[in-house]
């Protein structure tokens, strides 16, 4: 589904990302971890064209990102608030994506059902808008706009940030259940390496740009790797 060819980039001295070749096959649920600074939200941004690489493509579908835009029908993701719209309510900015995506109204509220336990009574029917919510909500009005269209591909940077514990636990089986029912390709990037290897079967360890190690994990069996990776004590 993904690949990766050559990817470049730098700011000023700094390698940034720097990629040989990397596959990411449909259906995959992929976690992506480092240190800070390793290249993971760039590499993010990349994917979805918001940066220009200095060399290298990447190719979703057979489509170049930063050559056309057909690749935007089938994705969804969720970066930072910047992908909010500050002056609406989570309603007003559901709806919007769905508009976008030829959802009606009714099939928006439809799909936001299964986010119900997720918004806990305090992201819809409050009347307040984005910029009002706490960094948590936004998150989670994120993470669910981005899911709405039930894209084939899923992007989300750091989703557990700012998420309260059972939060962290609904999202995990919300994100698992989304990979395996629609059989959808899920990249997600986190500093929780207990959440990673719970939800990812695979898992692309970055450092300084590039992907030094492709971990199979079954059954958490990347535990024990990345923990000696990041020198986690007891
Ligand atoms: N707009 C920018 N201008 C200059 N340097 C940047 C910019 N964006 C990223 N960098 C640098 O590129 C490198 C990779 O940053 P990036 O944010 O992709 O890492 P990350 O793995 O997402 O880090 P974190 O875990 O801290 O979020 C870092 O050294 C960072 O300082």
């Amino acid at each position: 589904m993904i690949t990766i060819d050559k990817l470049k980039k730098n700011f000023g001295e700094k390698v940034a990302v720097d990629i040989e070749h990397y596959e990411i096959n449909q259906g995959d649920m992929l976690g992506l971890v480092g240190n800070n600074g390793a290249g993971k939200t760039t590499l993010f941004r990349l994917m979805l064209d918001l940066l220009k690489a200095d060399d290298g493509k990447v190719i979703i579908n057979d489509i170049d990102v930063s050559q056309s835009e057909d690749w935007k029908a089938f994705t969804g993701a969720f970066i930072d608030d910047g992908f909010l719209i500050d002056y609406l309510t989570p309603e007003e900015y559901f709806y919007f994506i769905g508009k976008m995506y030829g959802l009606k109204k009714e099939e928006v509220d439809e799909r936001l059902v299964p986010f119900e336990r997720f918004m806990n009574g305090e992201v819809i029917g409050n009347k307040k808008l984005i910029r009002n919510y706490s960094a948590g909500n936004k998150q989670k009005i994120g993470i669910i706009s981005a899911m709405l269209h039930y894209p084939q591909l899923l992007i989300l940077d750091e989703p557990f940030n700012f998420l309260d514990p059972s939060s962290q636990s609904i999202i995990k089986h919300l994100l698992k259940k989304y990979n395996e029912e629609h059989q959808a390709t899920v990249i997600i990037s986190s500093h929780n390496l207990n959440h990673t290897v719970d939800v990812c079967p695979r898992i692309a360890l970055l450092e300084y740009g590039i992907i030094i190690r492709d971990i199979i994990n079954e059954d958490n069996s990347a535990e024990t790797e990345l923990e000696a990776y990041f020198n986690v004590e007891e």
